[in-house]
């Protein structure tokens, strides 16, 4: 890795594919996973994503060939960490209101992408393998010799503010706000300022149950949302410097754990399997929306999702609203008001959502739990009852949403850090009774 970056281009294409990538020519053994002797004297170890004998479709594993194999590190002592939170259980109870956040300013002390984090909602837990975590991050330096694993959960990193650069045991991607990163539970990696010297700002879904997939597309057809091709794997790079200390850094059962190694954990020269980290950018959603009336529903805007043991009503639904044609006749064009049995909690990347343009901040987070009553502020409401119903492109915009069947509970610093947005339930106060027959 040493003198060598990953180009944007030319990376692996496609998610759930059976990758195989060399840093050096031959390193990869052929025709079997684990021969005698690997080639030039490396190690051969095995990641797993699923238990061995998930079905075929869902089997998630990867073979790494590396100069040194993971167990030389250790032995692993507690870390503290005082704002990054895991599971219900580091989650306090709040009323049934809606709940919102202003943006954290970008960091100006000096924290890296470990110390930043800091938990806003949680749900689930870990050790049952399920829930979610929404936490933001916000980073000023580099990892340097630092690498960081979640045994917990898989991680989703949604760029905000600054591009970055992921290095992975898999090799390097690049993401800037836009693209979002996929990190597969257990893997290592470090995540820096792209450009040296910048401040980087963004949120992470860690998602302790099922991998995400793409959404099934039903009567979409065979094409459609997030397309398979456009999830980008690494290709194989490595430290090849001498040997330097390095932390690591493991998120095991809600604890952080730190460990001395001796050498760089970013050692894999040759890797091949289907369980590996991805960049997507978010400009290549296929969005597809109403060209008669009415709001659909925004599933139809899902990206990722995370299933649980009852069908259709996922741990995590990953969903992005991104530009798109408004062109519905006769038809109130921002989301309804509602309550939805699942919880959201949203965030913006950039620009403005339609349903509450002012407010909601980029970099800002809104909670809206289970039957929680929400919808269009006033002004969305009075503007889009008025508005001229042409052809209109809602452009410049990219807000997502982290839906849970569970109810999400923000921490004790979301709720006490000072950032949350003690007006919020004002934007519906002058909604009115226009009831008149
Ligand atoms: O509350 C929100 O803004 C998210 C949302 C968007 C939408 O288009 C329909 C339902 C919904 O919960
Ligand atoms: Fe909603």
């Amino acid at each position: 890795m040493t003198g060598s970056s990953t180009p944007a281009e030319g990376l692996h294409g496609g998610f759930g594919n059976h990758f195989s990538s060399e840093a050096v020519p031959g390193a990869l053994p052929q025709g079997r996973n684990s021969p005698q002797r690997a080639p030039f004297g490396l190690y051969a170890e095995l990641l797993s994503g699923t238990a061995f004998t998930a079905p075929r479709h869902a089997n998630q594993r990867t073979w790494l060939y590396r100069r040194q194999p993971s167990v030389r590190s250790g032995p692993y002592a507690p870390m503290a960490h005082a704002l990054l939170k895991t599971g219900s259980k580091d989650g306090v109870d709040i009323p049934p209101d809606p709940l919102r956040w202003h943006p954290i300013p970008l960091a100006n002390e000096s924290l890296d992408f470990v110390d930043g984090l800091r938990t806003m909602v949680v749900n689930g837990d870990p050790d049952a393998q399920t829930g979610v975590a929404v936490h933001l991050y916000g980073a000023s330096r580099p990892m340097g010799n630092r690498a960081f694993v979640d045994v917990d959960g898989e991680l989703l990193l949604i760029p905000q503010e600054g591009a970055l650069r992921v290095t992975t045991e898999l090799g390097v991607l690049h993401a800037a706000p836009g693209e979002i990163v996929l990190l597969p539970r257990g893997m290592l990696f470090k995540v820096d300022p792209a450009v040296p010297g910048e401040s980087v700002r963004g949120y992470v879904c860690e998602n302790y149950g099922a991998a995400f997939r793409l959404p099934e597309l039903g009567p979409i057809g065979s094409n459609g949302l997030a397309n398979t091709r456009d999830f980008l794997a690494p290709h194989a790079a490595y430290d090849d410097g001498p040997a330097q200390p390095w932390e690591l850094v493991r998120k095991f059962g809600g604890t952080l754990w730190r460990a001395p190694a001796q050498a760089s954990p970013f050692n894999v020269v040759a890797w091949h399997g289907n369980l590996t980290p991805y960049v997507y950018d978010t400009r290549r959603f296929n969005t597809i929306g109403t060209v008669s009336f009415d709001h659909p529903d925004p599933s139809i805007f899902t990206v990722l999702t995370s299933p649980s043991d009852t069908p259709g009503w996922a741990n995590c639904d990953f969903v992005i609203f991104p530009p798109r044609w408004m062109v519905a006749e006769d038809t109130f064009r921002p989301p309804w008001y509602h309550r939805n049995v699942m919880s959201e909690c949203m965030g913006l990347v950039h620009g403005q959502y339609d349903a509450k343009e002012e407010g909601f901040r980029p970099g800002g987070l809104s909670l809206h739990n289970s039957m929680v009553p929400h919808g269009p502020d006033a002004d969305a409401f009075n503007k889009a009852s008025a508005a001229e119903l042409a052809p209109r492109k809602l452009d410049n915009t990219l807000a997502f949403m982290v839906e849970s069947r569970w109810r999400l509970r923000p921490t004790a610093f979301a709720l006490n850090g000072g950032h949350l947005d003690k007006s919020y339930a004002d934007c519906w106060a002058p909604l009115q009774d226009n009831f008149k027959v």
